[in-house]
């Protein structure tokens, strides 16, 4: 079999990656619509690619894997290698999951971080109500995670915040020390949410980045009473594109919450220190970020070796993104916690992606299927409707070759 073709369209907002084969096999994948943009860099991987066996991953990879970078520059080689794997495994009419090693799990823990309502103020009593929707949601998550800090927009909500004056956009712009009132406010705010959830289910933190360790430290410890599942992305993360392994050991030492970061990482590599020196206690890796399933399966088991937990990263990864998470995590060591459940863009997506169950979670699991490849297929007439009109050829068959 032979790769004839990579394109990359914008289904509504989400630009998705397709391969193309000469055996009338195609493989898909999705981008994060929050960085569409990076779809513009196919062109550097596509020729390196063309007339290579799809169904040869780690050889496909070899060519391509070195050009990529931190997020959100390593997301085009992520969505080659997963629509790699969706092909080989409909070739094979396996799951991606059997190539993989295997599933050694039926259904997967997901979080919660995308069914969401507006925070209004960002007061603690926002916070809570916030909380009261999440935990009612049908999905019934055991976990739900919520932005404190400087993540998202606590910060602009509170007078006299940091030290610094709050500096706007794009995305976590802020870093420094915190006041006084700055570490009032997260402290009611997660106390009030706690409140909510009640003992059974989990609160995780997104935090940063942009922390300070002190602050880091002295926060976590007041937070300690309230069980909470980690505490993310404190000093580094997001779209920092460097991890600060050793800040965030003396913070993990420090407190009994556990820490947690990685989602903006690229590769094995960028992984070693934080878990070689478990610097947290928990790793993130987003498939569509890291270099893809393989990459994040053998990180998954590096960090096993160390007592390092995982729970991948994933809210703005689609309902494609949702079908990878769903084929790695199956096959991951004891060490997975649960990933971060991926919502469609769009409501109109469930009614283009066919093959996944209906509900997609129940009492806060997923399940994992036994369709080959990803497990998910384009409903092809449906799904063009939606196609960006300078995406209209997306779904043909004329290929590179012709
Ligand atoms: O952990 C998370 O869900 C996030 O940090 C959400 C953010 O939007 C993150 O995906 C980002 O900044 O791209």
């Amino acid at each position: 079999m032979k790769i004839t073709d990579i394109r990359c369209a914008r289904i509504g907002r989400s630009p998705v990656i397709r391969v193309l084969t000469d055996e009338g096999i195609d493989g898909f994948a999705e981008i994060e619509h929050s960085k569409a943009y990076v779809a513009h860099t196919l062109d550097v991987y596509r020729p390196l690619l063309l007339g290579a066996d799809p169904t040869q991953v780690e050889r496909c990879m070899l060519r391509i894997r070195r050009m990529g970078a931190s997020k959100p520059w390593g997301a085009v080689v992520s969505a080659i290698e997963i629509a790699l794997w969706d092909v080989a495994g409909k070739a094979l009419g396996v799951p991606v999951h059997r190539l993989l090693g295997g599933k050694v799990r039926d259904r997967i823990r997901v979080y919660n971080g995308g069914v969401r309502t507006s925070l209004g103020a960002h007061t603690p009593e926002d916070y809570a109500a916030s909380m009261a929707y999440m935990a009612a949601a049908p999905e019934n998550f055991s976990i739900i995670k919520e932005g404190v800090g400087l993540h998202g927009f606590m910060a602009p909500h509170t007078p006299d915040f940091l030290y610094n004056d709050l500096r706007e956009g794009p995305l976590h712009p802020n870093r420094g020390s915190l006041t006084p009132s700055g570490i009032s406010r997260i402290v009611d705010a997660v106390a009030a949410m706690k409140d909510t959830l009640g003992p059974h289910r989990r609160l995780a933190l997104d935090m940063g980045p942009g922390w300070t360790v002190p602050d880091a430290i002295r926060v976590l410890r007041e937070l300690e009473q309230f069980d909470i599942a980690w505490a993310e992305d404190i000093l580094t993360g997001d779209f920092v594109p460097w991890n600060d392994a050793a800040g965030y050991r003396e913070i993990t030492t420090a407190t009994t919450v556990p820490t947690h970061t990685g989602e903006q990482l690229y590769l094995r590599h960028n992984f070693r220190e934080l878990i070689e020196t478990r610097a947290v206690r928990v790793i993130g890796p987003d498939p569509g970020d890291v270099g893809g399933l393989a990459e994040l399966k053998w990180i998954a088991e590096f960090a096993d070796l160390y007592g390092v937990g995982i729970a991948p990263h994933g809210v703005s990864n689609g309902l494609l993104g949702l079908a990878a998470l769903i084929q790695v995590s199956a096959t991951l060591p004891d060490n997975l916690i649960a990933f971060e459940y991926p919502l469609a863009t769009d409501t109109w997506w469930y009614d283009i992606v066919d093959g996944l169950t209906e509900p997609i979670v129940t009492d806060g699991y997923v399940t994992v299927g036994d369709r080959p490849g990803l497990g998910v297929e384009f409903d092809r007439a449906a799904a063009s409707a939606y196609l960006d009109p300078a995406d209209a050829g997306f779904f043909d068959w004329t290929t590179a070759e012709e």
